[in-house]
């Protein structure tokens, strides 16, 4: 047996059209990530992924109005949500139970010939948009916000997490935001959706999967705990004694790094420039001056880059959202990715199964229980 590649550094698992990383440049379908951050709603970006062509006009709109339609929250979903220990519960843990929930609510959730998969994918994405606005009210003892038919996703999100009119730069940043993180290759929470389904699984269980996969701190959660790190920080001036200790401590710089990157995170500098913007009109500079001063001096100390998580905490705090919401709204972003790797993977599937190298102990003899100690 070979000997493994520890985390699976740079073994090549799948094809596929969606995404590509080369030389650091980041493309859905071959079209750059800068043209798309400046130019695409998020609703484009979503039908590119799961049909690898931009939207005419009417398929736009038409996926639009589908995505808006199943923003409206379900009230047995929303009964399910206040069966919850509001008040406690981690929102990315909701979120793993509730789309998990949801699956109980599709009349054949095994019916997986694409036309079917593509009505699914159309109701977990936009569901998954009214569970992350609901809970978030739910908890703070506020009913849920239904859809408005003439907004956009990322507007009927901001609409339905504060209840109010969305502001223009509010909707650019969420926009933004949600453009920016749709999809990312064979990233760990999409390899993972892909290798439950591909055991011909359910979306459900891919994308319930998947969810588990990014609340991690390595991956999704890393844009919590940057934020949780500069409240630590507080101040401008402590931002390098404090890295400084965390380095001397062995402990990792929260938002920085990335396994496939080397020179930079091409997403980080859109992000860094809306929380320039949005910290300067909220009047909190601090984030990201602070945020500056920690960039570069781990790129300068440890050759690191900022990743796509770094800026965003500060992002998201400007715009007044709490810290915990972070990775849930990666997650709603990111469920359209998932979607496009699952469909994908059921189109030309075979069950993903490697080896491990065995490197416990042989020939060990059974010990009878009254003789172990
Ligand atoms: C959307 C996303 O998922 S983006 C990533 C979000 N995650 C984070 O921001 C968490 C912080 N970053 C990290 O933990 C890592 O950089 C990862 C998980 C993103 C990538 O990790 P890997 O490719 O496995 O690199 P690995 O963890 O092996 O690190 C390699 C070396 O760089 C160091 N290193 C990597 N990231 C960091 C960091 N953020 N802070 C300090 N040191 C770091 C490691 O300590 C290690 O040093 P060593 O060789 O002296 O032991
Ligand atoms: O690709 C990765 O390993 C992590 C990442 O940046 C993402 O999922 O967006």
């Amino acid at each position: 047996m070979t000997t493994p590649t520890k985390g699976l550094e740079g073994v090549v698992a799948a094809e596929s059209s969606i995404s590509s990383i080369i030389d650091d440049q980041l493309t859905y379908v071959g079209i750059p990530i800068d043209d798309l951050a400046e130019n695409a709603s998020f609703e484009e970006v979503v039908y590119l992924l799961w049909n690898l062509k931009l939207p005419n006009e009417t398929e736009l709109e038409e996926i639009r109005k589908a995505l808006v339609e199943n923003m409206k929250v379900p009230e047995g979903l929303i009964a399910h949500l206040k069966s919850y220990d509001l008040k406690s519960v981690h929102p990315m843990a909701a979120l793993r139970t509730a789309v998990s929930y949801m699956s109980l609510y599709d009349e054949n959730p095994e019916k997986l010939d694409r036309e079917s998969n593509l009505k699914r994918a159309i109701r977990i994405q936009g569901n998954l948009g009214a569970i992350v606005t609901a809970f978030a009210r739910l908890r703070n003892g506020e009913e849920p916000v239904q859809p408005k038919p003439e907004y956009t996703f990322a507007e009927n999100f901001i609409y339905m997490l504060n209840g109010r009119a969305p502001k223009d730069i509010e909707v650019e940043a969420i926009d933004k935001a949600l453009v920016l993180h749709a999809d990312h290759e064979l990233n760990a929470s999409t390899f993972t959706a892909r290798v439950c389904v591909a055991t011909l699984s359910d979306m459900y269980s891919g994308i319930t999967a998947a969810i588990g996969a990014l609340k991690g701190p390595l991956h999704g959660g890393a844009n919590e705990a940057v934020m949780k790190m500069l409240t630590e920080i507080g101040e401008v001036d402590n931002a390098i004694p404090y890295v400084k200790d965390k380095l001397a401590n062995k402990e990792k710089i929260m938002g920085m790094g990335h396994r496939v990157y080397r020179n930079g995170d091409p997403r980080a500098k859109h992000l860094k420039e809306m929380s320039r913007q949005l910290t300067e009109l909220v009047g909190e500079e601090k984030w990201f001056e602070m945020s500056i001063k920690i960039e570069d001096y781990i790129k300068e100390e440890k050759g690191l880059p900022a990743n796509v998580d770094f800026y965003s905490a500060s992002v998201y705090h400007s715009l007044g959202i709490d810290h915990d919401l972070f990775t849930p709204i990666f997650a709603v972003s990111r469920t359209s990715g998932w979607l496009a790797h699952i469909l994908e993977q059921y189109e030309n599937n075979r069950l993903i199964r490697p080896r491990a190298d065995y490197v416990g102990p042989e020939h060990a003899k059974f010990i009878p229980l009254e003789n172990r100690e």
